[in-house]
């Protein structure tokens, strides 16, 4: 598990530490960090250091000085070092004298660099990049090193509002910022350079869920298990006009745990001849007994889908309510009420079903994606798994975990009608439900993956993936459990 720190608790913390510890050493072990980073970048991209060229772009803070100091480990490989101050008045001055006398230069240009360095602004960072520092952005045409963060992206959000830097590689210091996980996009890959201030830490604002975390959290069968006691799953998903979600849905809970699966909806016979092994009834009533149930995909908002979703609600047991589920719920506001309030439910709201359900409440979608999906938990007493390039899961209690998209293969059709499919089956198995919608997130990204790239070791950028259409994601669930199995097993 990995824990992620707000920026107020960064400062805190860094204040405490800083008061035990020698003017100036935190910075320099930060920026001997940044300076291994640039080099290992430099040899990856060049082929070696010694002659490379490196700018720094420097801005008025702290965050300028890391770049400077650190263009004095660079100047000690031989690296040629340009820096461009931003703000010539208020840089770092005992960075940069030290930069002037280890050999590097102060220009107002970029210099045809190998690489730059971006030390515009870190922690402290408000609103877009100011103009003079979008413009000198704009001209870069190499990789850049982006100083704690990609300046111009809210460290705390991760909203990019007008220009920011796009980095290759982010180092950041002491502790991981919302943005590395809200923002992957324009981060890059994220090194974390330790300053010794995990013991001024508090407990962590997010957490990011790892692959053994989530392989311990997979329920499997033991010997004295059978079908019924690893949980049964039921879905209430599709309609005569929409029988592909049903099929989606039901193919990740078959697919997700060793249990039984129960189908229940207009799509039965659709359902059953995909999936042999599932028992497949026309409406909730005759499913029989389930430990969850998945409720949306594909249900219609008419009165056909209204009855269902309220005849899944007096099941009263842990639900997973997505697509028009949710938006059956934000127009019939009594469905909810009459519902057992101890039976716990997941939202899977995408940003458009997440206002209808929230705005009623006074509850905006603004650029904090985290804030909003706590409110809503906390409003509705249910966890709240809000979709996007970054997934938010908030529990009622204020717990949240992100999980990072890895690449946007799955923006696609069906592909969130295989997500809740997963969260009831995990649901089903008894997992605390916020748990369960966080492995069923990281274990959708995991199948995209691999469905884009084929290949299990790989991570699928852009560059090297292909579309994956949803069939191709649940075809790739197993490979993804196996996966958080095998690192449980590794460890
Ligand atoms: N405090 C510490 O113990 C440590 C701090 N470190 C570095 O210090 C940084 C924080 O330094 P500071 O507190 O000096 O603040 P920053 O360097 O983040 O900000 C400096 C200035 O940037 C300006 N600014 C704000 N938004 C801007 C924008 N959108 N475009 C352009 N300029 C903008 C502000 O006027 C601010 O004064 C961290 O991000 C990290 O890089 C590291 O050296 C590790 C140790
Ligand atoms: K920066």
């Amino acid at each position: 598990m990995l824990g992620v720190w707000t920026t107020t608790q960064i400062r805190t913390a860094e204040d405490r530490l800083l008061a035990r510890t020698p003017d100036g050493a935190l910075m320099r072990k930060a920026a001997f960090g940044l300076a291994t980073a640039v080099l290992d970048l430099l040899r990856e991209r060049t082929g070696g250091t010694a002659g490379r060229r490196v700018t720094l772009l420097v801005g008025a803070g702290n965050n300028g000085g890391d770049a400077l100091w650190a263009g004095v480990f660079l100047r000690r490989r031989s690296v040629a070092v340009t820096a461009v101050l931003l703000n010539p008045d208020r840089a770092h001055a005992a960075g940069l004298a030290a930069l002037r006398r280890a050999g590097g230069r102060v220009s107002e240009t970029l210099d045809d660099p190998d690489l730059v360095v971006d030390g515009i602004v870190g922690l402290q960072a408000h609103g877009p990049l100011r103009p003079a520092a979008a413009a000198l952005v704009e001209q870069v045409e190499v990789p850049i090193v982006a100083v704690d963060l990609p300046s111009g992206v809210d460290p705390d959000t991760g909203a990019v509002d007008g220009p920011a830097v796009r980095a290759a590689v982010t180092v950041t210091f002491g502790a991981r910022k919302p943005v590395h996980v809200l923002n992957t996009t324009h981060c890059g890959e994220v090194r974390l350079v330790d300053i010794g201030l995990g013991p001024e830490l508090p407990d962590p604002d997010l957490i990011v869920l790892e692959p053994d975390d989530v392989g311990y959290a997979w329920r499997v069968p033991g010997p004295r298990d059978d079908k019924y006691t690893q949980g049964v799953t039921g879905i209430a998903a599709g309609s005569a006009n929409y029988p592909g979600a049903a099929v989606l849905s039901s193919g990740a809970a078959v697919l997700a745990t060793s249990g039984m699966v129960r189908y229940a909806g207009y799509a039965a016979d659709v359902v059953r001849g995909r999936w042999p092994e599932l028992v497949a009834t026309g409406n909730v009533e005759d499913a029989g007994r389930v430990q969850a149930w998945v409720v949306g995909p594909g249900l219609g908002t008419g009165q056909a889908g209204r009855s269902i979703l309220a005849a899944v609600l007096h099941e009263a047991v842990p639900t997973c309510v997505d697509a028009d589920g949710i938006t059956l719920l934000a127009a019939n506001p009594a469905l909810w009420d009459a519902r057992d309030p101890d039976a716990p439910v997941v939202l899977t709201p995408h940003d458009r079903e997440f206002a209808r359900i929230a705005e009623p409440l006074g509850i905006k979608l603004g650029a904090d994606r985290v804030a909003a999906a706590r409110e809503l938990a906390k409003r509705l007493d249910s966890v709240v798994l809000l979709k996007g390039n970054a997934t938010v899961v908030a529990a009622p209690d204020g717990r949240t975990l992100v999980n990072p998209a890895t690449s946007s293969w799955l923006a696609t059709a069906g592909s969130g009608d295989v997500l809740t499919g997963l969260v009831g089956a995990l649901l089903a198995t008894g997992l605390d439900p916020w748990l369960a919608a966080g492995c069923a997130a990281w274990a959708h990204v995991r199948a995209g993956e691999l469905a884009a790239t084929a290949d299990a070791s790989a991570t699928a950028d852009e560059e090297t993936g292909v579309p994956t259409p949803a069939s191709r994601i649940l075809e790739a669930i197993p490979g993804a459990i196996r996966a958080a199995r095998s690192a449980v097993a590794a460890y």
